[in-house]
């Protein structure tokens, strides 16, 4: 139900068009910042390519969003792909390409016929040059939100670096234990294995999407007027530290999802109206529900959590590899695994009985999961994860310790953090291997629970420190808001 204050109109003639890379990891955390600033009675205008519109009306619930965010409008453009690509998986790489090739007249559009004037674009710092160039010509205040952690995302930035250095190229026959030592803020603790995939000259990602294409978007971020990251002081503050020499306005206001909790909670106390918790999914997909029922039924602490968010794929190997694994292990888990997850030609995977067996004794498999609300479930005990950002973060707040398996991209960086530098799990990536995998799961859900779980606990306890008032994240949102304030004064 809307509170009195979120009721009343917005009371400036700000106006902020927020446009994200058409993908679930960048949609979600950049919904929940529109909803950040509708609270605060800014106009918002949340533009998304029309089968992201689709999919949110049809599982998520941003038809309900009037009612509570009265100056939050939605507004679609088409992603030029044809009607009948398959948008999901991995596929999501050709919306880049299409997106960049031909949305530019749409945006522009858009952009310059809206009531009131949009006065400040917050754009995927993914799709930098295209949002830069865009907001040129229609003359309009640009800030980047990139939706990654802030040491992948200087990683990507110290990138020429590394090569003029020659630390990079990673080749094929490559030593992947190798230091690199040239990232201010990580000297010694990063590995050629630990760089963003992209780094890998054998990467099977490489043809799709070029390390120079993301190095250089993330380099398009400084002609950006700021720079917004999911992240808190507390948990990257060295690193940032190192982004704030070259980037003279960075804004941190996550974890997100937490924030946008705490601020609807505040503005719900100070009006009395109404005590419910919003726990909109913001899910691009059908989410099933009746893992909850069956994680009522375990014991507390008890179930890995599987899941490799929205893009990652697996061979029919690979993914037997970690049955077994999990099964070997013989700890509850429960598995998100997506009708998309599997590569090859061979369809249907089939299924040794032993997984069978051992899965109807202690597992559950859902085909896309409400995973906030799992993650913040008492039966959940670890996480075993792609280490996407959202997915870490999620994780991070409600105090579950990983065991990451990294996929692409970000998350190669983001589970060396997790297990070199937050200690909050342990990093399997780049080994497939059933023993392995079962020892892990072991080490963190048994043998080193207690130490896990206090450094997990930590870390959540600091995470809601900072979205909380007097925190970083706080305090940051709040300068933020003060900033595309002043964008907007300083345009009349
Ligand atoms: O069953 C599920 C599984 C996932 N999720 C949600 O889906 C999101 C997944 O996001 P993320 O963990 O970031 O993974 P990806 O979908 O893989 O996200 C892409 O975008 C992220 C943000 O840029 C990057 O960090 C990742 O590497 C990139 O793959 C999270 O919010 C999850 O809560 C669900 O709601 N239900
Ligand atoms: C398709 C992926 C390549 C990298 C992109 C990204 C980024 O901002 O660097 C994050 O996650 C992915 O969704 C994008």
């Amino acid at each position: 139900m809307a509170t009195k204050e979120q009721k009343s109109v917005a009371t400036s003639n700000t106006h902020v068009l927020i446009f994200p890379f058409p993908a679930q990891g960048h949609v979600n955390s950049m919904l929940k910042l529109a909803k950040l600033l509708a609270l605060h009675h800014l106009h918002v205008t949340f533009l998304n390519v029309e089968f992201i519109h689709h999919s949110l009306q049809r599982f998520g619930d941003i038809d309900t969003f009037s009612e509570t965010f009265p100056t939050l409008q939605f507004k679609t453009i088409p992603d030029g792909l044809p009607e009948n690509h398959p948008r999901s998986g991995q596929n999501v790489v050709d919306l880049f390409t299409s997106v960049n090739l031909n949305s530019k007249p749409f945006l522009k559009d858009i952009l310059v016929s809206q009531n009131p004037r949009i006065t400040c674009i917050i754009g995927d710092g993914f799709h930098g040059s295209l949002i830069n160039d865009v907001a040129d010509e229609v003359r309009i205040p640009v800030i980047h939100f990139r939706t990654i952690s802030a040491c992948s995302f200087w990683s990507y930035f110290c990138v020429p670096h590394l090569f003029q250095s020659n630390q990079l190229p990673i080749r094929g026959d490559e030593d992947m234990d190798r230091i690199i030592t040239g990232i201010p803020g990580m000297e010694t603790l990063i590995r050629c294995r630990d760089l963003p995939s992209f780094c890998r000259e054998n990467d099977h990602f490489k043809p799709l999407i070029p390390l120079k294409s993301v190095v250089s978007q993330t380099h398009e971020s400084l002609r950006a007027s700021a720079l917004i990251l999911n992240t808190f002081e507390d948990l990257e503050g060295p690193v940032l530290s190192q982004i704030s020499l070259q980037f003279p306005q960075v804004f941190t206001i996550g974890p997100l999802h937490a924030h946008l909790n705490t601020r609807i909670q505040e503005s719900n106390n100070r009006t009395t109206m109404s005590q419910t918790p919003h726990s909109s999914t913001n899910s691009l997909l059908e989410v099933d529900r009746s893992c909850i029922a069956w994680l009522d039924s375990q014991p507390l602490k008890s179930v890995v959590y599987v899941s490799f968010g929205s893009i990652a794929t697996i061979t029919r190997e690979k993914l037997l590899e970690i049955w077994y694994g999990l099964v070997n292990s013989k700890n509850r888990f429960l598995w998100v695994m997506r009708s998309d997850i599997v590569t090859g030609k061979e369809g249907q995977v089939q299924i040794p009985d032993e997984l069978v067996e051992g899965t109807n004794e202690r597992g559950f498999i859902v085909g896309w999961a409400p995973q906030v609300e799992v993650l913040g479930h008492k039966a959940i005990g670890g996480f075993l994860t792609h280490s996407g950002w959202n997915s870490t973060l999620e994780s991070i707040v409600a105090g579950v310790p990983m065991i990451c398996w990294p996929y692409f991209a970000d998350q190669q960086i983001n589970s060396r953090f997790v297990s070199e530098v937050w200690k909050l799990g342990l990093d399997m990536k780049d080994v497939y291997d059933r023993n392995v995998l079962e020892k892990m799961v072991n080490d963190v859900m048994i043998h080193n629970k207690d130490e896990f779980q206090i450094s997990a606990q930590r870390m959540a306890m600091l995470a809601h420190k900072s979205v909380s008032p007097g925190g970083s994240s706080n305090s940051n949102l709040d300068r933020l808001i003060q900033f595309i304030k002043s964008i907007t004064l300083g345009n009349c």
